[in-house]
């Protein structure tokens, strides 16, 4: 792998019990992402999700291990790691121009008003809010205060944009358009992101690499699974590819079963978190896979 733009290293969360003693969320997990890269993080309630995103955006600490971000390692917060949360958390005061006006201004302090006011604009437009810019959250559906909180998120130009379950509570219909246009704009802009989700297809749909975890306390990451869809796959044909149901049922057997007894299956086989292993459903062995192995040299 190219040098990564985020390194996530030996990460772990403590939290005290309860009448004494330690319960550990999750431990040694270990993430390199590229820049440009979807990374999506699917695994049990519990496994520790949200706890490593907040670590990401530096709303929470660590027990252990660091996040490196372009070669530095965080501290706190920063307008480099824009949040999408699952209320969309806008000013209610505020117009959607104002929404995300507000963030473009924390970013860019020197920009005067028309320039930040043109550069809302394109973002708004981007969402598809064009005509809204003048309307409160109080006078939008769930699915546009959503597309606001994902305009605010991109109009300032994070370094990597951080996503926990981003669609979850918008009906399905808008979910549906809502992960077109996230996708669209990711892959034109090649925005890094790290999102949380428990659906599959959404998964699917949008991730590059799929980061499976096992279930808590103690989780870690089981597996790396590579998208074996093709780049430019649509919603509407994503499931006649050869791919998909090797792909979809890796990932729904993970979930049902292995989450579960994932200890049990690399008892035998050895583990390293700094090496989770990584799988391409469906797709041929690669040429360093079939290679036969090599006779030991004297
Ligand atoms: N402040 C805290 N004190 C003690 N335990 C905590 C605290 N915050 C989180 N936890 C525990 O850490 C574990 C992981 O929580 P987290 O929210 O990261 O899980 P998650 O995988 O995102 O779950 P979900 O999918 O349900 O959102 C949970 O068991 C939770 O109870």
């Amino acid at each position: 792998m190219t040098k990564p733009l985020i390194s996530i290293e030996a990460l772990a969360r403590r939290y005290p019990k309860h009448g004494g003693g330690e319960t550990t969320v999750f431990q040694d997990v270990w993430l390199p992402i590229r820049k440009g890269e979807f990374v999506c993080l699917i695994g049990h309630s519990g496994c520790g999700k949200t706890t490593i995103l907040n670590v990401l955006a530096g709303l929470d600490q660590p027990s252990a291990g660091v996040v490196i971000v372009d070669g530095r390692e965080i501290s706190g917060p920063s307008l480099d790691r824009a949040v999408i949360f699952q209320g969309h958390s806008l000013l209610p005061w505020m117009t959607v121009m104002q929404n995300v006006a507000f963030a473009v201004t924390s970013r860019r302090p020197d920009w005067r008003k028309d320039k930040v006011r043109a550069h809302c604009q394109k973002y708004i437009d981007v969402v598809h809010l064009t005509g809204s810019e003048h309307k409160k959250p109080a006078e939008l559906s769930g699915g546009m205060k959503q597309r606001v909180g994902i305009a605010r998120a991109l109009a300032i130009e994070p370094k990597m944009l951080l996503m926990d379950e981003p669609f979850s509570a918008l009906d399905a219909l808008t979910r549906g358009s809502l992960q077109d246009e996230v996708r669209r704009i990711c892959t034109a802009t090649e925005q890094t992101v790290f999102m949380i989700t428990h659906d599959i297809d959404e998964a699917m749909l949008l991730a590059d690499r799929i980061v499976l975890m096992t279930n808590g306390p103690e989780a870690k990451i089981a597996e790396i699974v590579e998208n074996t869809l093709p780049k430019d796959r649509q919603r509407t044909d994503i499931h006649k590819h050869a791919n998909y149901y090797a792909l979809r049922n890796h990932l729904l057997d993970f979930l049902v079963t292995r989450s579960k007894t994932f200890a049990s299956e690399i008892g035998a086989k050895g583990y390293d978190p700094r090496h989770p292993p990584v799988v391409r459903p469906g797709a041929k062995p690669t040429a360093v896979e079939t290679e036969p192995p090599k006779a030991a040299s004297a």
